[in-house]
Parts: C-alpha cells; structure tokens; sequence
C-alpha cells in the first residue's frame, strides 16, 4: 500500500535561520524557498519556523533601517494592516513599484506619478468578526494567514465613527452571538451615522432587537440590520455623490475612503469634460455614474441589482441629472459589444480583482475616443491595459492611488486615448 505524504503545509515545522530578499504583493517578505513570512523587511535576518511556503519569525536578529515601530498595538498579528513597520516614504516607494513592476511584467513603459495618500479620514467601512472562546467574546479581525480573530478594542486605520462605535460593537455582538458560531459585523461610515449589519446573530428575539435599537438610539447610528432584517433605522444611511445622495445595500461596496473615492471620481470628472454620451461599467452604487451624469447621459451596467438599484434611486430622485440608464448584466460573460459601445464619448471602467479582459478585446476593437480605466489589482490594470494599448490606444500617465494604507492593495487609475 502506498503512503501518502503529508503536506509541506501539515508537516512538523523546520527552523531556519533566512534574510528577507524583497517584500511581497501581500506585504509579507520573500525569502530564499520562496518563503513568505509577515513582519520582516528586505535585509533583515531571522530565526523562523517554517511550514511549506509560509514562515513564523521567531526572533529576529538584524533591524533594517526602514523599520519603524507600527503605530497599532496587534498590528503584528491583525491581517487588516501588513506593513504598519515599514518606514513611511519607504513604504511609498514600495508600493508604488508594485505597480511599476506589474505594468514591466506585462511589457508597458509607463510614466507612474508618486504614490497619492488617500487615507484621508480613514477607511468608512470594517468588517469585524466575532465569536466566544471559553466564554469571553473575540471581537476584531481575522489574523494574518489564518483563520483566528485578533481580538481588538480600536482600529486607528478606521473612521472616527467607526472607532468610536467599537466598545457599542462588541456589546452588541454578545448579545447577538450564538455561543459557537461566528458573527460578522459590518460597517459603513454614512453622512448620517453608521450602518451596521450583523450576519449570523443567534436569534433575532425581542430582547436582542431591543439591545440593537438601544445601541443604535445611545449612539447615533443610522440603521442597524441583523441576518438580513432591518430591526432599526433613524436615518436613511446615505452618501453624498457629487450632488445626489445614495444609499448604498448593508455590506456593499463602497470604495475604502472617501478621499479614495474623491481622487479617482477627479480623474473620471477630468476625462469626461466635454463629453456629451458616457459608459460607466462596473458601476456599483454610482460612485462615477452619479458625479458624470451632471456633465452627460449616462448608461450605467453592474452586474448586482442590489447596488445598481440604489443607483437607479438616487439618479431619479435627483433633480437637474442628465437621464441615467441603469442595466444590471455580467460583464465577465456578455461584455458590451462593439456596437453597443458605438457613440460613447467615454467609457469608464472599474472592475473587480478579475479585471475586465472580455470587455478591453471588446473596447480594444470599439471606436470610443476616451477610457477611464481603474483597478485594485496592478496585475489585472497591467493585463488590461496591454489589451487596449494593442487596440491602438495611447495610454496616459497611471496614478497609483492609497486608500488602503498600510497594506499591499493599491488602487491604479490611468486614461487612454485612441490615436
Ligand atoms: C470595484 S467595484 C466598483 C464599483 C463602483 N465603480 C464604485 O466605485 O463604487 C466593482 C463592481 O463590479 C461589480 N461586478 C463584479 N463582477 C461583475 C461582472 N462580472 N459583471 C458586472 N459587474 C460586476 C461588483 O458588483 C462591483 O459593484
């Protein structure tokens, strides 16, 4: 009889003593394997315990000169932040060249502005994770390469509101939670308050609907939603979009932070200045479509009716908007073709991780003067973009852009032209 092998995964941990080579996508340090193992600079020297592919510093023996102390107290373990030790302009450095690096890797010569802070405020929207071990609530995120909750009482990357509301959080999540199931909490910063929704929750009893609304009244939330149901609301729990106002569905997307959002709505606002027919694909709740249908009609395509219906909402209840045409569709299986595409003056594009690569051939063939295309994913950006530049598009300078500081996501945002 065979024996089967245990995974390097599973297997009995080696010790190893490495020097980190480079920093990865994800934040974590490459070292000679490969070995990914968080906490480490390039340069640094560590003792580390070693399964497969990942590795656990177990003291570190050399400090790099771009190491800083992380300004949050479980910043080490937390898989919210992975590179809170890394010295600021170091760090910007980095994450610029995660960009420039995937642009080379897809054969672009590209000009790649500094990389713009987005932080601003801080991120409007949290998803914390609960559950009881051995009686005690675990409330915060999940761990880096693994599946524990790290245990926190503040997130100082996370929005005043959201902040503020973490002790009202996580008694809210004892009430709600089934003594051995996991609770999700979800978070937005609205202009009225926050929006939480809790997915999970062991009952939804009177008395749990009522510690809900007791600390929604207590503190100013605008709506509170448990496994799906709305159990209290003072305020619709709206945003600002240029001149409407949207309300995006509990748990939607929303990009991280609102200067996140401001500097890529810039960049769209500027390309579609003069334009009278405009495409926003992908276009969630409306970030783009809402600001450009005060300049030009709009057909706005997403793939969720949830989003695309309070995009449809908020168009229409806003006076002096150009006519919106909202479509929900799957872009990934029925792109737009050529001919629909026909006659718009500019196409704005901001797809999932995945990226868009159906829908570029389709654009790489189409007649559309003026793309906006955005991404969270500098590989997809960088694949994407090859498609349209083999189309005949020029493209313009990429600004990477920091809503999600402190981590491995960068936004990129870049304009093409045809001839
Ligand atoms: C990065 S978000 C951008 C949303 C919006 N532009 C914004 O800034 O708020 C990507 C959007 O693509 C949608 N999406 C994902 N896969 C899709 C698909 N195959 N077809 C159409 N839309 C899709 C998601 O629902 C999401 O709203």
């Amino acid at each position: 009889m065979k024996r089967r092998r245990p995974s390097p995964a599973r297997s009995a941990p080696r010790r190893a003593t490495l020097t980190a080579q480079t920093l990865g996508a994800r934040g974590d340090a490459v070292l000679p394997g490969p070995i990914y193992a968080p906490g480490l600079l390039p340069g640094e020297t560590a003792e580390l315990e070693v399964r497969g592919e990942r590795g656990r510093v177990v003291r570190r023996l050399t400090d790099s000169p771009d190491r800083v102390a992380p300004f949050c107290p479980v910043a080490d373990r937390c898989g919210g932040c992975s590179v809170q030790h890394f010295r600021p302009e170091a760090y910007r450095a980095w994450k610029r060249d995660l960009v420039v690096q995937a642009l080379s890797r897809a054969g672009i010569e590209a000009e790649v502005r500094p990389l713009m802070d987005a932080h601003g405020e801080g991120r409007r929207r949290a998803t914390f994770h609960a559950m009881m071990i051995g009686g005690r609530l675990v409330f915060g995120f999940m761990e880096r390469a693994g599946d524990q909750i790290v245990d926190l009482e503040d997130c100082p990357v996370a929005h005043p509101a959201i902040r503020a509301a973490i002790p009202a959080l996580r008694t809210l999540a004892r009430a709600a939670i089934h003594p051995r199931r996991r609770l999700e909490i979800a978070v937005a910063a609205s202009d009225a308050g926050l929006d939480v929704a809790l997915t999970g929750a062991d009952t939804l009893e009177l008395a749990m609907r009522e510690s809900a609304a007791d600390s929604a009244g207590r503190h100013g939330w605008a709506r509170v939603t448990i496994n799906g149901d709305p159990v209290f609301k003072m305020a619709d729990p709206a945003l600002k979009v240029g001149r409407a106002s949207v309300m995006p569905s509990p748990g939607g997307f929303l990009q991280a932070t609102a200067a996140g959002e401001a500097v890529l709505a810039a960049i769209v606002m500027e390309a579609a200045q003069g334009a009278a027919k405009v495409i926003d694909l992908y276009a969630g709740s409306g970030a783009f479509a809402l600001r450009l249908a005060e300049l030009a009609p709009v057909l706005a395509v997403e793939g969720d009716a949830g989003p695309l219906g309070a995009l449809n909402h908020a168009a229409r209840r806003t006076p002096g908007l150009k006519p919106v045409d909202a479509k929900v569709r799957d872009l990934a299986l029925e792109p737009l073709s050529v001919s629909e595409l026909a006659g718009a003056d500019l196409v704005v594009l901001d797809p999932p991780r995945a990226g868009a690569k159906t829908q570029c051939e389709r654009l790489a063939d189409s007649s559309v003067p003026v793309i906006v295309s955005i991404s969270c994913n500098p590989a997809t950006f960088a694949r994407d973009a090859a498609i349209l530049i083999e189309g005949g598009y020029r493209m313009g300078t990429v600004t990477p852009v920091d809503q999600f500081a402190w981590t491995g996501h960068v936004e990129v945002a870049a304009v093409f032209r045809r001839g």
